[in-house]
Parts: structure tokens; C-alpha cells; sequence
């Protein structure tokens, strides 16, 4: 990094002197080239030979790039010999050298639409015109050239540095996907077909557990899994592993013609051979981003690892007229996708007590950025997880965090295996309370703090959930404070959360100010309290913390029972059928309720509640008209007045129901701003449509008067009528 800071710190040659034979490069510079090349054959030698690398893809291309750069400026350094001219790769004496029949080309990269857009602007030029693009996968697996003479596989080789490569035939004949014979008339006299082998990437996880199980070593990722499976003395083992492929080229051919990439594609194809169906044809570049859009989106919906998308000028008559560089063809260009994967240390692994006692072992990593955020830690799931990767603590391993998804360890970089590396090692003892840890059932693979009322960890998360969004929602009621709740010994579970008071408070330093008053954190969690007991019972429900009973079921139980007393009775008489019976209740949460409830303690917090004040019961159970009993009320789309937690409780309030989805039963269709498709499926059904003003006046004069202000599609459906006035961005997100 300092190396290279401190050539780009130099002055850059005027442009006349680089337009003439290019700068003579200084000895930092030559330095620095030469520095790099070493490292990145080393690379190379690691990565291709051995299968084995030691650094992210990503790494490499950023060393590989700083190498491209210094040519740039110093063209003197660019030699044949270097990597940025050669396909990388030399081959081992594992194998049998042989020679292609024809040269197997790396391709060129870019990594933003701006290249992307440069690329085919030099395309379109040089052939004179536009051309139509094919756009494909670029698979992230190992490369094969097979050779077929007169339709029979005669040989299978890994590309080498382009021109001899590794004659693994034998392993080759192993995979499935490959035809000993191709099948069909007009079968060309010889023909060189490229493609990718690769690991199925959803096979990876189960292919590194059964490795460390006969303690070998597991693989970083599906790409060297499929390069160390295909490069196996014994053909038998490569048999064993189930590797794929994917056809994207020919090379040499007699007797096969094709006049564009997309008409090999399917003439291979009727021979047998495993072609893609996701390759495009497009005529412009717009399209090509959409292309790249999509796949970028649906990276992980693929049965192999994507690293780009490879966009290749389909005529193969002007493919021919562009030519290729000592290294790539000119007439395609790989667009590569952000990395995913990157290396970095697992410092530590640690375990976590949740909610229902579930205790998970996560990741500690030196952080590291990776798909736009800084990562330091990485769940591992459960023991038997961490036991099947294959880390240990003090490994080098590979972290991808794809997107939104959560990060996640692959595997480690065994190469770099410290001496004092060492497996984790479950606790067999909480680690917030010190009592013996167990799975709950003896076939489960989690196990639990059975401690489950007073252990920290867990009664910190259950505080924690009860004071969310979709449960009582106490604002102030955040981890620091529910730590501070049960360390000062203001609660012992959460059943005396309602009966805390201001003196009881006073004992914790988190709600004392300096001077010994009251804080306002404190004052702020009183009135937060107050307000709760007023909750509707749905709400109370799910603050319990009742197995599976989220809000959903928790609606469903407050809408059909109308208080707690009713459920408790319908467990307490043992009526578990008529809980079940409850649409999205089922046996499997009546079941759930009735062993919640069969604890003492767990009663104990619902009898403390109630004396506390909390409500319990719906307001309207037998006061009050019901005005919207048997109703189902349909809410989509953002409301400016309502969140839909509020609306829904609305309707609940006058005995209706709500649901998430339309039918011809449903009374009425409650429209917000940007409404999904459930109202044109409102109008399809011809089910009445309230906008907010139409909703208001149904709360408020009951469903005859909203059927009036209704709008209800005539006969043939018309085209959506799309909301006219947008909310103002506050308003849509104020909520
Ligand atoms: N981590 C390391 O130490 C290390 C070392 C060397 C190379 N590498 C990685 O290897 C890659 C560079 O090597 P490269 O030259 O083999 O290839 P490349 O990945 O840049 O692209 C060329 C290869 O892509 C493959 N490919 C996949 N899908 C294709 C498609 N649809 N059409 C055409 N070709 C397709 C072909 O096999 C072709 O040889 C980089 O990703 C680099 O990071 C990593
Ligand atoms: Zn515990």
C-alpha cells in the first residue's frame, strides 16, 4: 500500500514524453512492477495450480489493476511476460501437459457501466456499426476445453496459460452433464467446446462438512471446491463430488459453421451439451444494463456462483473482423459485479442467549468492508455449523455478505492456518447466568439456558421484543434500559415492568442524574408505562412472548376471545380445539399457548399485569354497536392518518376483521398512496374502494354510508384509476 501510494505520489510524465516511447520508468517504479508481478504469480500459482488462494478475488484484481496501471504510465514495463498479457495460470506436473487446438482466451473486465459504455462505444465503432450483443452469465468456476471428434468426447483439459493445459480427461468423463457422445446428424469432424465447470453452490456447505469429517481440508468457496474436485488424481473422487457445467464457447471446429455465437449456442445444445437457457440477445446497451440489473438483483437464484455478466457481439463474422489481444478477444468484455467475498480473521467466536434461550455461537472478525458496509461480526447458527465449516478461531477465512442478506462465514483459507489456531468449543454453561446449557428435545441440534425467567440474556431480549413496534412499543424501553431494569434488581422478571415506580428507579444509576434526581429517561418510561396499559389486547399478547404467537395470531386470538380471561379460560377448561379452530391460530399455536400457560411463573406475569392496570380486555366486547361485525376490511397502500396497525385496530374496534388479502367476500378495500396490486384485484372483484376520506366516513357512520361514497368498477373493469394528489414525503414517512 505505502509502495504504492509513493509511486502515484511522483510527478506524472508530461504527456509528450509518454506519446513518444513512454516514460522511462523510475526505479521505484520498476521496483513496484516487478514486486507486484512476483506476488501476483505467486497468486496464480496458488489459484490455479494449487486451488488454494490465499487472498479475495477482489484483492488480486485490485493488485492486478495497480500492475495495469503502472504499464499505463511506463509502457516500457510491459513485457510478454507479464500478467497482464498472459491468461493466468501455468499447469502442474499432476497432469499431462496438451496443447489446445486452439487458444483459450481470458476475457477483459470492467467494473462499471461507464466502462461498460466505453466498451461497446469502441465495438460499435471499429465494426462500423451497431451490433447486436449476447448477453450471459459469467459462471465463477474453472474452465475446460473438451474436444469432440466426430461426436465423441476424446478429450477434457483445464486451460493452462491458454495454449497447453491439463489433460484431465478421465475426471471429465465423470460429470453427468457431459456427453461421452453427442447426439444429432451434420456432427462437425472436430470441435472444441468451452465452458465452466463449477460447484453447485447450494451443495457447498454439506461438501465441506462431509471434508472435515474425514478430516480433510474444506474448501474457501464453491469456485475452488470445483477446481480441487476436477484437479483430483483419482478420478473416483471427482465422480463423487457432483460437479456441473455450463457451455459459453467453441474453439476449433471442421465442419461447423455458425454465423453467430447464439446459433452455436443452439446447435450445441441439440448435440447434448449443458448450455445455458438465461443468454439474452439484445440490440441495445440499455437492454444490456437491464440484463445486468437483473442478475444483480437475482445473483443467489442461480444454481452456480455468478462473479459478472459476459456481453459478447454475436456475429461471429464481425467477432472475427475485431480480433483478440495477446490475452482476450476484443469482441466481449466481462462486466463484474461488486464483490461479495472478501478474507478476513476470525478473532473469536462468541455465543449469544436469545430470547426463548436459544443460545447461537457468531463470528468475531477483524472488521472488514465488504457489499458496502464494515462487518465484524457474522452469525454461525448453531455448534454442529461452525463444526461443518471448518473454521477455527484464528483462521483467515472467506466472508461474503451478499446485499441486504446477512453476512456470512464460508470457509477457511487453510494455507494460512495459524500453528495456535484452535476449534470453538460450546459452552456447556450459559454464558449471562452459569446454569447448564441443553438442547430442549434430545433430537435438537440448538441448545437452550433453560433458565428461563431470571436468566439476564433472556429476560433482557424479552423485555427488549415487548417494548417493540409490533408489541407494546415503550419507546424508551431499549436494551441499555432493560439491562438496567433487571441489574438494579427493579424487576426480577416482566411481570413487575407495571408496577415499577419512582423510588424503585432511584436504585438504578441509569435513571439517576448526577445530583441524585430522578432522570429524565426515568420520567419518560413512567409516562411510557401509563400510556401502554391502554393497549389493545392483541398487543399484550404479543409481549408475552408466547412461542409462534406473533402479531398475527395474537389479532386473531384478541379478535375471536375479546379479553384475556376468555383465553385463559378456553386453556384452563381444556377447550384446545376451540383455540385451534381459530382462523391463524391452528393446533400447533393452541398447543404453544396451552404449555405458556401451564407455568406458574409465566401466570404470575399475566395476574401482575392485570393488577397493574394493563387492559386486557377489547373495549368493545359487550358494549358498544359492533357495526362492522362479519366484515373483512382489506388495507393496502400508505394512509396519511392511519399506520396500518392503527387502522387495523380500528376495524377491529367495530367487530371487524382484517385481512391481507382480497376476495369476493371482502366489504371493503381501504386504498392508501402507492397501492400494490390489491386494488386492481378490488376492482377486478368489483369489492367496494374507500380512499381515506371513504374510510373515515366508515369508521364514523358505518358501512351503509361508506358503501355510498365507494367506488365501485362498472362492468367491464376499467383501468386503475391511479391516486392523483402524492402525500408529501413527511407525511408518507411519518408514520
Ligand atoms: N484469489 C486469487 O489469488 C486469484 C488468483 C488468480 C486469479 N484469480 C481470479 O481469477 C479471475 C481472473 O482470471 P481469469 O483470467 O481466469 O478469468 P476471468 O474470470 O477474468 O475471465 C475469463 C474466464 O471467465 C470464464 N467464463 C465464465 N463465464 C463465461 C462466459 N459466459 N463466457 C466466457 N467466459 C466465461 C472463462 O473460463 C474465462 O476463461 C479473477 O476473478 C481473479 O480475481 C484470483
Ligand atoms: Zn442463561
Amino acid at each position: 500500500m505505502s509502495e504504492k501510494q509513493s509511486v502515484e505520489a511522483e510527478a506524472r510524465p508530461t504527456p509528450e514524453q509518454v506519446s513518444a516511447a513512454g516514460a522511462e520508468p523510475t526505479a521505484e517504479a520498476s521496483t513496484r512492477h516487478a514486486e507486484l508481478s512476483d506476488e501476483l504469480r505467486g497468486h496464480q500459482y496458488r489459484y490455479y495450480v494449487l486451488d488454494s488462494p490465499t487472498i479475495a478475488d477482489a484483492e488480486f484484481d485490485r493488485l492486478l489493476r495497480e500492475l495495469e496501471e503502472l504499464e499505463e504510465r511506463y509502457p516500457a514495463l510491459r513485457t510478454p511476460d507479464s500478467p497482464t498479457q498472459n491468461v493466468g495460470g501455468s499447469f502442474s506436473t499432476l497432469f499431462t501437459p496438451v496443447e489446445h487446438a486452439e487458444r483459450m482466451m481470458s476475457l477483459d473486465n470492467v467494473f462499471d457501466l461507464a466502462g461498460l459504455a466505453a466498451w461497446s462505444e469502441r465495438t460499435e465503432r471499429d465494426a462500423g456499426g451497431p451490433v447486436r450483443f449476447l448477453c450471459e452469465l459469467k459462471v465463477d468456476g474453472l474452465a475446460i476445453n473438451l474436444t469432440y471428434e466426430k461426436g465423441r468426447l476424446v478429450r477434457g483439459a483445464t486451460r493452462g496459460d491458454g495454449r497447453t493445459g491439463e489433460d484431465v480427461t478421465s475426471n471429465v468423463r465423470t460429470i453427468r452433464e457431459i456427453p461421452e457422445r453427442l447426439t444429432g446428424d451434420d456432427l462437425p469432424e472436430l470441435l472444441e467446446v468451452r465452458g465452466e465447470i463449477y460447484f453447485p453452490a447450494s451443495a457447498f456447505a454439506d461438501l465441506n462438512a462431509t471434508l472435515v469429517e474425514q478430516g480433510k481440508a474444506p474448501f474457501a468457496n464453491p469456485r475452488n471446491a470445483a477446481a480441487g474436485s476436477l484437479r483430483q488424481k483419482d478420478p473416483r473422487i471427482t465422480a463423487s463430488r457432483g460437479l456441473r457445467m455450463v457451455v459459453h464457447g467453441i474453439g476449433a471446429r471442421t465442419g461447423f459453421r455458425p454465423d453467430s455465437q447464439s446459433h452455436a449456442y443452439a446447435a450445441l445444445k441439440s448435440w447434448g451439451l449443458p448450455t445455458s437457457d438465461r443468454w439474452r440477445l439484445v440490440d441495445s446497451m440499455d437492454e444490456v444494463r437491464d440484463y445486468i440489473a437483473y442478475y444483480g438483483k437475482h445473483r443467489h437464484d442461480v444454481e452456480h456462483e455468478i462473479d459478472g455478466v459476459v456481453v459478447k457481439v454475436d456475429s461471429v463474422a464481425i467477432q472475427g473482423r475485431l480480433g483478440s489481444t495477446s490475452r482476450a478477444p476484443r469482441w466481449a468484455i466481462a462486466f463484474k459485479y461488486p464483490p461479495e467475498e472478501v478474507t478476513t480473521k476470525l478473532l473469536g467466536v462468541e455465543v449469544n442467549v436469545g430470547r426463548t434461550g436459544r443460545v447461537t455461537p457468531f463470528a468475531v472478525l477483524e472488521p472488514v468492508r465488504v457489499a458496502g458496509s464494515t462487518v465484524a461480526q457474522a452469525t454461525l447458527h448453531n455448534a454442529r455449523e461452525v463444526e461443518r465449516k471448518g473454521v477455527w478461531i484464528g483462521d483467515t477465512v472467506v466472508l461474503r455478505k451478499a446485499g441486504d442478506v446477512i453476512p456470512e462465514v464460508l470457509g477457511p483459507v487453510m494455507d494460512l492456518r495459524p500453528d495456535d489456531a484452535h476449534a470453538f468449543v460450546m459452552p456447556t454453561e450459559c454464558p449471562e447466568c452459569g446454569t447448564a446449557l441443553a438442547p430442549a428435545k434430545e433430537s435438537d441440534i440448538d441448545i437452550r439456558c433453560p433458565n428461563a425467567r431470571h436468566c439476564p440474556g433472556q429476560l433482557r431480549e424479552r423485555l427488549f421484543y415487548l417494548a417493540g413496534r409490533d408489541a407494546l412499543d415503550i419507546e424508551v424501553l431499549g436494551y441499555k434500559a432493560a439491562r438496567a431494569l433487571y441489574e438494579s434488581g427493579v424487576l426480577t422478571d416482566e411481570g413487575d415492568l407495571f408496577g415499577v415506580a419512582a423510588d424503585d428507579l432511584l436504585r438504578s444509576p441509569f435513571f439517576v442524574n448526577m445530583d441524585g434526581s430522578l432522570g429524565s429517561n426515568a420520567v419518560k418510561l413512567l409516562e411510557n408505562l401509563e400510556e401502554v396499559k391502554q393497549r389493545p389486547l392483541w398487543r399484550v399478547l404479543v409481549a408475552l412472548s408466547i412461542r409462534h404467537v406473533g402479531p398475527t395470531a395474537s389479532r386473531a386470538l384478541a379478535l375471536e376471545f375479546g379479553s384475556m380471561e376468555a383465553i385463559e379460560a378456553a386453556i384452563a377448561q381444556d377447550r384446545i380445539a376451540e383455540l385451534s379452530a381459530v382462523d391463524g391460530v391452528g393446533p400447533t399455536i393452541a398447543e404453544s399457548l396451552r404449555e405458556w400457560f401451564a407455568v406458574d411463573w409465566h401466570r404470575e406475569i399475566v395476574r401482575k399485569w392485570r393488577e397493574a392496570g394493563v387492559k386486557m380486555a377489547e373495549e368493545r366486547t359487550d358494549t358498544g354497536p359492533r357495526p362492522l361485525a362479519g366484515m373483512t376490511v382489506v388495507v393496502t397502500g400508505t394512509l396519511s392518518t392511519h399506520t396500518r396497525d392503527e387502522a387495523s385496530e380500528a376495524v377491529m374496534g367495530q367487530g371487524g376483521k382484517v385481512s391481507g388479502s382480497v376476495s369476493k367476500k371482502t366489504a371493503f378495500v381501504v386504498v392508501g398512496d402507492n397501492p400494490g396490486s390489491k386494488y386492481e384485484k378490488a376492482l377486478s372483484l368489483r369489492v367496494p374502494v374507500l380512499d381515506e376520506a371513504g374510510f373515515a366516513v366508515l369508521l364514523a357512520q358505518g358501512p351503509d354510508a361508506a358503501r355510498e361514497v365507494a367506488e365501485i368498477a362498472e362492468e367491464p373493469v376499467r383501468e386503475p384509476k391511479r391516486k392523483a394528489a402524492a402525500k408529501t414525503e413527511d407525511e408518507a414517512t411519518g408514520q
